[in-house]
């Protein structure tokens, strides 16, 4: 497999190539004159060191510094700007101070501002992408897409895009956005267009890694250590605990409905969000976070947003290299805090849990099939610290994930009167009461099942794609596409086109089932989970999980939401939802 940080680094921006240049232009002097003189030196060593970034890439230049004497290399030190006194061939000549830094700086700024407009003039005219359709000040420069992806409009935008200039578009000087279905197989189906540092692979540097390791092997490892805990069998095996928890959520709905003489408002955006870290923090941790007891948020369920956030600027900053080193300093300091916070309490509740391994939890949990897969191999094959790295990340893709598809699903869902009448006849004509719905007969409601996907598909948690890069020339959709090239599908402009479906902005569950109002729709573009090796390892859980709570909660309850509801779709997006609060009205069934 090709790797990415070694062809990144072989890699030279023209701004950077600049820089060398800059610096070497004093060079030959520094080779020929055999009578180097300290302070000479001192003038390259300092601007050299003005910019340190440059001086630790420019290899060149610090074997020429290597060259220097170490007493001239102590006095060299010794010396300031304003000491400096350039002598060249013998002949002097005295640096004044900040002046001459002037003159450098003039001369870097000229140069860098005319590297910068030729590179936009190049990325527009001559780069290889030049041809795909897009808005110029996109293809000009990266600057434009990070604007969008922090806005939180990023999805809009793409969809915006995507209706102007077709099902392909170049969203960035080296990036594709697609919508096709074709683009799904091309892209995740093929081996050697793999994830990519700057969006996936930030954790190889910082050893643990996990199941979204950017590095196949590593990934391979742990998805087939994981895969264990997300089997039919395990997910059968869950069922106890899952209808347990919906059952206990309905019971505070219900307390709250008897308390309100009939009636209560609850917030769905809140409670899902409760339910599914509950489930998240059982299966990883072997405790739940006691979010749906209490009807109050634990910290880790708050700073979920943040952290979709965080992402999205870490993935803005990282395009800009070598700024994006400065940059990472200057995350807010509350984010690091939480940040901080999280890695604390996932690593003591990680211990608890590993401490308890005793065989008797079970081997269906997250960190129980683990083990097992090292106990089978015979060798540790996932060490401790990579069990600990998948439980952090568990916590989060399991939880944000499904409660996101649950609001977006029940959000749709109460803007349609008559679908939500058409899903509780269903439900209520195939259950007596409530306790009978369970894991293993909830999968034959097909008009339920509808509902799930028509709310996703308006809804998708996984709004827009994570890209992953080209590493050879490649054809996706009938098009060829260069190497170095970053491709996604994303789901949220694929899934809102009508090239793709009808009625797009219109909720309707009918199109998911067999007796489709049209089917001319091309389902093959909804796939929600992802295709391909990376492809969601918890979809079956995540359905069981959906189903479960729409069942129930429809079953034991009339919903109507107390204000107008907007699409869901009008809503930021930084990575994760911004979700806005769900204020429904539940009357007793
Ligand atoms: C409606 C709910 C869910 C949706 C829409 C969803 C969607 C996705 C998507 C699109 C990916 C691929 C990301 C990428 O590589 O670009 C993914 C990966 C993943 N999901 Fe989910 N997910 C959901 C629920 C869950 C649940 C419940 C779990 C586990 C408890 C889970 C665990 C994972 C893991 C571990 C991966 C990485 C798989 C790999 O790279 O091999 N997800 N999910």
């Amino acid at each position: 497999m090709p790797n990415q940080h070694r062809s990144r680094q072989r890699y030279r921006s023209p701004l950077e190539i600049f820089t060398y240049s800059y610096f070497l232009a004093d060079t030959p002097l520094l080779l020929t004159n055999h009578q180097l003189r300290s302070e000479y030196l001192s003038a390259i060593y300092h601007r050299t060191t003005f910019c340190f970034e440059w001086r630790r890439r420019s290899n060149f230049i610090l074997r020429c510094l290597e060259k220097i004497p170490p007493e001239a290399k102590s006095q060299i030190r010794r010396l300031s700007w304003k000491d400096q006194s350039l002598h060249t061939g013998g002949e002097s000549r005295t640096v004044k101070g900040w002046g001459e830094v002037m003159r450098h700086a003039a001369i870097l700024f000229a140069g860098i501002t005319l590297i910068i407009l030729l590179k936009l003039a190049y990325n527009i005219y001559l780069h290889p992408l030049r041809k795909y359709p897009g808005p110029k000040l996109w293809a000009a420069t990266r600057l434009a897409w990070t604007h969008s992806m922090q806005s939180g409009h990023y999805h809009l935008k793409l969809h915006e895009l995507h209706t102007k200039y077709g099902p392909v578009v170049r969203i960035a000087p080296d990036e594709l956005s697609y919508i096709q279905p074709q683009a799904w197989k091309d892209i995740y189906n093929n081996r050697n267009i793999p994830k990519n540092a700057i969006w996936a692979g930030q954790q190889e540097k910082e050893k643990p890694v996990s199941i979204v390791s950017g590095n196949e092997e590593t990934h391979l490892r742990n998805r087939r250590a994981l895969i264990g805990a997300f089997t039919e069998h395990a997910v059968n095996e869950h069922a106890g605990v899952l209808e347990d928890l919906v059952g206990l959520m309905i019971t505070r709905f219900r307390e709250r409905v008897e308390g309100g003489k009939g009636k209560a408002v609850v917030d769905l955006v809140d409670w899902t969000n409760f339910l599914t870290f509950d489930i998240s923090g059982l299966l990883s941790y072997g405790e739940t976070f006691s979010s749906v007891s209490d009807g109050r948020a634990h910290p880790w369920v708050e700073i979920s947003c943040s952290f979709g956030k965080g992402i999205a600027l870490m993935a803005s900053i990282n395009f800009f290299s070598p700024l994006d080193r400065v940059l990472k300093y200057a995350m807010p300091k509350a984010v690091m805090e939480k940040m901080q916070y999280h890695k604390e309490l996932a690593h003591e509740k990680f211990e608890q849990r590993f401490e308890a391994e005793d065989g008797s939890r079970g081997k269906q949990d997250y960190v129980g099939s683990i083990m097992a897969y090292n106990a089978e191999k015979g060798e540790v094959k996932i060490p401790k610290d990579e069990i600990e790295a998948n439980m952090a990340l568990l916590i989060f893709a399991g939880s944000e994930t499904t409660s996101t598809a649950l609001a977006a699903i029940f959000s749709q869902l109460l803007r349609a009167p008559e679908a939500l009448r058409k899903l509780q006849d269903e439900v209520r004509g195939a259950y007596k009461s409530e306790e009978e719905i369970k894991v293993a007969n909830v999968g034959k409601l097909v008009y339920l099942d509808a509902v799930i996907h028509e709310g996703i598909r308006m809804g998708p948690p996984a709004s827009i794609g994570l890209p992953r890069i080209t590493f050879h020339e490649e054809v996706i959709a009938g098009q060829v596409v260069p190497r170095g090239t970053f491709v996604s599908v994303n789901q949220y402009p694929a899934y809102r086109s009508s090239a793709n479906f009808t009625k797009p902005d219109t909720f309707v569950p009918e199109r998911f089932l067999p007796e489709t109002p049209f089917p001319s729709d091309t389902m093959e573009a909804y796939e929600p989970f992802l295709i391909g090796r990376h492809k969601c390892i918890g979809q079956r859980l995540a359905m069981t999980i959906m189903r479960l709570t729409l069942a129930k909660l429809v079953f034991a309850f009339d919903l109507k939401s107390t204000e107008t509801l907007r699409d869901f779709g009008e809503q930021n997006t930084y990575i994760f939802w911004e979700k806005r609060p769900l204020k429904v009205e539940l009357t007793q069934n």
